[in-house]
């Protein structure tokens, strides 16, 4: 949460239209496209910059890819022009800063998450990535590193000194977010496999009650600038 008790909210892995509708609608702040062939949430850039373009100037455009090369970075800069590069692969601390020089663009580097241990993994990011994403390991026999709905112990992230901004995914849905946000207190949440009706159908009604139980969080807690110390 920022300092005027905002919690950014990430709706990922939208491939159609009424699904971007939504999450526009919901008042959601970054809207993430997947390019990973694999997934069910697979788009292409044209797809994903056709599907992008009532999102300008009203929410953050994300695209999520895993140890992608140049020329799918090329395809994706020069169709879509993303404001935020979601890396969930194995990028290397300097892939992460070559990307970023070479389009200057915002990265947001994923920490998959399991057990306290791989918590180490963020130092090399800090001061290179501009957001840390912490969500759960896919187990090894996953067709892919996440969207899987799987959730972590959000009590390993519960009073650390966590990178800001840094947000949290993993199996959140809306009846969980709360208490995710309560434990974790990051900046902004992700969610994909929650708001959806199954793999790569994201569910309009599940998106609205998503982002309202976000805001209704926000509420609760309130902005840290305005608590009472105690
Ligand atoms: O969505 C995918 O299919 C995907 C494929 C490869 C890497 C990451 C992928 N998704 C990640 C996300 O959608 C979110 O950033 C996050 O992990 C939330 O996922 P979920 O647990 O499904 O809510």
């Amino acid at each position: 949460m920022n300092q005027s008790g905002h919690i950014d909210v990430k709706i990922c892995g939208l491939t159609d239209e009424t699904a971007v509708a939504a999450s526009l609608g919901a008042g959601a702040d970054m809207l993430g496209f997947v390019f990973f062939p694999p997934s069910p949430r697979h788009v292409d850039p044209a797809r994903a910059a056709q599907l992008a373009a009532p999102v300008r100037g009203r929410a953050r455009i994300v695209s999520l890819t895993v140890d992608a090369d140049d020329l799918t970075f090329d395809a994706i800069f020069h169709t879509l022009g993303p404001d935020i590069l979601q890396l969930h692969g194995r990028e290397s601390p300097e892939r992460v800063a070559q990307l970023k020089t070479r389009y200057n663009v915002e990265t947001m580097k994923v920490i998959a998450v399991r057990e306290a241990a791989d918590l180490a993994a963020v130092e090399p990011y800090l001061g290179v990535a501009d957001r840390i994403l912490f969500d759960a390991k896919a187990p090894a026999a996953a067709s892919r590193p996440g969207g899987l709905g799987i959730r972590f112990d959000w009590h390993l992230l519960a009073g650390l000194d966590l990178p800001r901004p840094c947000m949290l995914s993993g199996g959140l849905d809306a009846e969980v977010v709360a208490a995710a946000i309560g434990i974790a207190r990051p900046d902004g949440v992700d969610v994909s496999s929650g708001v959806e009706a199954r793999p790569g159908e994201k569910d309009p009604a599940a998106i609205a009650r998503f982002v309202e139980a976000v805001r209704r969080t926000e509420r609760t807690l309130g902005a840290p600038s305005r608590r009472k110390a105690s």
